[in-house]
């Protein structure tokens, strides 16, 4: 067969050329030329190469049967009911059934069979003439969102494509370009019709979807770096009026970190959630537009929790898709409508010469009396200042280098919720390497106390001399007497070489975080409200410097409550959340992630990392 072809094509070759060859004698205009060309070496290879790929044709494995899937669950069968199988039988019937070999034999059936979706329809034949002008773009719609919104011109009713979504169908296939201009979907003219007709159009289409476009001549290059930002806000496009697409919106809550690809667009940013399963990017306000509608949003409801816009849970549209599906169709002037394909559409008190228990048991009366009042006022909180100035922070990845000093731990937890506990449990477990800073006392030293070691004893003036120079993250007063903790008492810890760990209220955290400290925030959480109940039965709760007494139901709840409470209006800060369920587990979770935030690269703002 091969000799054949061989044959066969240098025989029309040789005859060519003779032919051409008697046009030579003859001199005929132009034979000299084709003589040279059919002489030409290149052209000998050409054909060389043609001869090749015939061989390789024929040479290309093809199915022996394309049905190797049921045939193994045939001999699976037969081994199965033979009485005693072999070991040989045995092996083959463990290879046969498993998971992996029973994959490549489907595939394999697929390929062998040729069933490949989906088929693309031919190009239409009949192109106008200034086709070179347009752009045919087959898309084929599957369970992804196109990822591309599209406007119209109010003056000429032109249909442009507004934007294109990173990660999106219609990004990923290159093709489709901000600025297009929209001639036909599936053949349907689309000059004079309203956006919600294409989408109409859109959404009633199956398989695969052909565009006609004529390709926006100044194309911009959207290709940017990304930038990463923990989210300082709540935000829901669905409770957005002004967000041009809804549909294209992506929500985010406080402590989301996002990776904004696409800044290119002053008011509305392209961005993904980190470590979330989805390429397409969504839109999102940018800081400046985020930061006028906080400014709006407080003016207009200032009993607000300080989130920007009220959040709605993803369960509330996962619940009602007839809901979602509405949403899709209201649509207002001026808006850019998304393409999307439609409904395809997160002890001891003393250790190591450390006493530990003295300040936090004052401090914590301090602090139950005072919860109350905070409660109060948290209902009716203005926005935190931070959030209103920076909606989105800056990050990136940090890790700590070996001669630099430990991070600072910050613990934060409600008040009864076990924080205290597991800090004390963590030093005792290895006091060479975590440390609490001294506090500061103006009460006198008793006997056997040494200053610097309990506390450091000071008068009252210097006390107050410390408060006014901003010395102390925390301070109180206790029995007429004043207690703080210092920002230099961290400092001392971190110098020698330790791992600090402090527990803090949690309005406390924007002090510390500094450059500096770099503190890294671990919110400590009760466990659900039966395990609560179950691990708390013996443990004892101090509600006035002289009571100390088993939970009752209300320190249950209110203890749940205030958990609650200080989750939602300070998770921006947390780095890590832990469950405090058995004490002992909880106690060894605490240390992996220490020893994480200490080692291993986290997400810090950006402005730690710079130089001072
Ligand atoms: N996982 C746990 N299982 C059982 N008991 C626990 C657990 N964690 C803490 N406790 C107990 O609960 C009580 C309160 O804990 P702890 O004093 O540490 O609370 P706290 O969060 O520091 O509160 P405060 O801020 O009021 O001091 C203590 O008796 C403690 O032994």
């Amino acid at each position: 067969m091969k000799q054949d072809m061989e044959d066969g094509v240098s025989e029309v070759l040789s005859g060519v050329v003779e032919d051409v060859g008697h046009a030579v004698s003859k001199n005929i205009n132009g034979a000299e030329l084709l003589q040279e060309l059919l002489s030409a070496p290149w052209l000998h290879a050409l054909l060389k190469m043609y001869e090749c790929l015939l061989q390789f044709q024929r040479l290309t494995p093809s199915p022996f049967l394309p049905y190797a899937l049921g045939l193994s669950h045939e001999v699976l069968t037969i081994i199965q009911k033979s009485h005693c199988p072999s070991a040989e039988a045995r092996e083959l019937h463990s290879l046969l059934g498993s998971p992996h070999i029973q994959a490549l034999l489907s595939s394999h059936d697929r390929v062998a069979q040729s069933d490949y979706e989906p088929v693309l329809p031919p190009l239409p034949d009949d192109l106008p003439e200034d086709e070179e002008a347009m752009r045919i773009v087959c898309l084929v719609k599957n369970n992804q969102p196109l990822g591309a919104t599209i406007k119209r011109d109010e003056e000429t009713g032109c249909i442009y494509i507004a934007r294109v979504i990173h990660g999106g169908l219609a990004d990923r296939s290159g093709l489709l370009h901000p600025g297009d201009l929209l001639i036909e979907v599936n053949g349907n003219p689309v000059a004079g019709l309203e956006p919600e007709q294409v989408i109409h159009i859109l959404i009633n289409s199956q398989g695969t979807i052909l565009f006609k476009v004529i390709p926006n001549p100044a194309q911009i290059s959207t290709c940017q770096k990304p930038v990463y930002m923990r989210a300082m806000v709540d935000y829901c496009p669905l409770q957005d009026s002004s967000i041009p697409c809804p549909d294209a919106g992506m929500s985010f809550s406080r402590g989301d970190l996002l990776e904004v690809v696409d800044q290119t667009d002053g008011q509305w940013w392209q961005a993904r959630k980190l470590l979330s399963a989805t390429a397409c990017a969504g839109l999102i306000p940018s800081a400046s537009m985020l930061k006028s509608k906080q400014r709006e949003h407080w003016w207009c409801q200032p009993l607000q929790v300080h989130t920007c816009i009220q959040p709605l849970s993803l369960s509330d549209d996962e619940d009602n898709p007839t809901h979602a599906e509405d949403k899709r169709i209201i649509m207002e002037e001026n808006k850019e409508f998304n393409f999307l394909f439609p409904s395809e559409e997160a002890d001891s008190d003393i250790t190591d010469g450390i006493y530990l228990a003295g300040f936090r048991r004052s401090f914590r009366l301090w602090r139950r009396t005072s919860f109350r009042k905070r409660r109060q006022s948290c209902t009716s909180c203005s926005p935190s200042s931070n959030a209103m100035s920076t909606p989105y922070e800056e990050v990136a990845l940090y890790q700590r280098p070996l001669q630099e000093n430990h991070r600072l731990i910050i613990l934060i937890g409600a008040s009864g919720v076990g924080v205290n506990k597991l800090r004390k449990r963590l030093i005792k477990l290895n006091p060479s390497t975590f440390q609490g800073p001294v506090p500061y006392t103006t009460r006198p030293l008793r006997p056997g106390e040494q200053t610097g070691k309990e506390y450091h004893f000071v008068t009252k003036e210097l006390f107050e001399y410390m408060v006014c120079n901003h010395r102390f993250v925390e301070y109180g007063e206790c029995k007429g007497h004043l207690y703080g903790t210092s920002i230099d008492a961290i400092d001392e810890v971190l110098k020698h070489g330790r791992m600090c760990i402090v527990d803090v209220e949690p309005h406390s955290i924007q002090l510390l975080r500094t450059r500096k400290l770099k503190p890294y925030v671990i919110f400590i959480k009760p466990p659900s409200a039966e395990r609560l109940r179950q691990t708390r039965k013996d443990a004892r709760i101090i509600t006035s410097y002289t009571i100390n007494r088993p939970f009752t139901e209300d320190d249950f709840v209110e203890l749940e409550e205030a958990s609650q409470l200080m989750e939602a209006k300070y998770k921006q800060f947390f780095d890590s959340v832990l469950v405090n369920d058995d004490l002992q587990d909880a106690c060894m979770q605490l240390c992996s992630i220490i020893q994480q935030a200490q080692d291993e690269p986290q997400w810090i703002p950006v402005s730690w990392g710079r130089p001072e």
